[in-house]
């Protein structure tokens, strides 16, 4: 049986004002009511080219620990790249169904790689507006071509020359973030599984929804990753928790969001936070984003980290091997 893609559902319900029942979200989620309309808290914006950088590190960790979430200017990735990244991806998702499906996901996958819809286990069978594109993109070793789009031609290119980058940018933070545990600059990485740890692409992206007041795009989560650094579109969607409340994010132009996931959480042992965060919609845009997941290999084990554990601050998460906890969080089994 085919999958129905939410791009084609967009295309149909563009001129009703209705959507299907299955996308509509309980009171608790629809963003009309849920948003908070007050003064908006900015998500910490941290400027890399700071010579100083003792305050770019103390601005990196406080975001980490309060927020979980930050967006980073200046950070080396050029932004002419950044938009060849985003034209192939928005190439490829507007290229005739048959195209995409030719990179699909199989139904019977175990792994997450290809052209996809559903992600999680749906809560309460409601459904996510938005369609996306998994692929790895570092190390080489793990890189299945298979799931890379053939069209357009430069999309091979691009992503190789931005794996590259998105790598060295993770590589300073995570640098920044292990000093900031007094640890070492390695530490992190390592936790990570050093070389191992593998780069995930995705692409969102998340049609024109006729109801952008009742339905979401991704609905609430934390990121499974160690950390996430993404590049959305020029249309507003993501938005964040904090103090109880859903804030929209701001938009900058060229800045790439940085999202502490949560084997960043389990291996500082709760000092920097995985933030809860969530995607709206646009009644008449089409919203996308490319966000990178850092992630430990699958094998692997990530529990706190030893160097951290002590009589005053005993282990506060189980250790998991990453298979086992990403089967366990995207099936909503318990943790811990
Ligand atoms: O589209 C976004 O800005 C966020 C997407 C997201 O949270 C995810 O794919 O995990
Ligand atoms: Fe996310």
């Amino acid at each position: 049986m085919e999958i129905e893609r939410v791009q084609d559902i967009s295309s149909s319900s563009l001129h009703t004002e209705a959507i299907p029942l299955e996308f509509i979200r309980s009171e608790k989620e629809q963003p009309a009511i849920t948003t908070f309309r007050g003064p908006v808290p900015a998500i910490p914006v941290v400027d890399l080219s700071d010579p100083d950088e003792e305050s770019v590190a103390r601005a990196v960790v406080k975001a980490s620990e309060e927020w979980g979430i930050f967006q980073v200017v200046n950070h080396g990735i050029p932004t002419e790249l950044i938009k060849r990244l985003q034209e192939v991806g928005r190439t490829f998702f507007e290229l005739p169904s048959a195209e995409k499906e030719s990179v699909a996901k199989p139904v019977d996958a175990k792994d997450i790689e290809g052209y996809g819809t559903k992600l999680q286990k749906e809560v309460e069978g409601k459904k996510a507006w938005v369609d996306h594109l998994f692929h790895r993109i570092w190390p080489p070793s793990c890189v299945n071509y298979s799931f890379w789009p053939k069209n357009p031609p430069e999309y091979r290119e691009v992503n190789e020359e931005y794996a590259l980058h998105v790598k060295k940018l993770s590589e300073t933070l995570l640098g920044i973030l292990s000093e900031g545990l007094g640890l070492r600059r390695e530490a992190l990485r390592e936790g990570l599984g050093g070389d191992l740890a593998e780069y995930m692409m995705k692409i969102n992206y998340y049609p024109p929804c006729p109801r952008p007041d009742l339905a979401l795009g991704v609905p609430a989560h934390t990121d499974l990753s160690g950390i996430t650094l993404l590049v959305p579109n020029e249309v507003p969607g993501l938005q964040v928790f904090k103090d109880d409340h859903w804030f929209d994010a701001e938009y900058i132009p060229s800045a790439v969001i940085v999202h502490i996931g949560d084997q960043i959480l389990r291996l500082s042992n709760g000092r920097y936070k995985n933030v809860l965060h969530r995607t709206t919609v646009d009644k008449d845009r089409t919203r996308m984003s490319w966000p990178v997941f850092l992630e430990p290999h699958r094998e692997m084990i990530v529990g706190p980290l030893p160097e951290l554990i002590s009589d005053d601050n005993p282990p506060k998460y189980k250790p998991f091997a990453f298979k086992d906890y990403s089967y366990r969080k995207l099936n909503k089994l318990p943790l811990d």
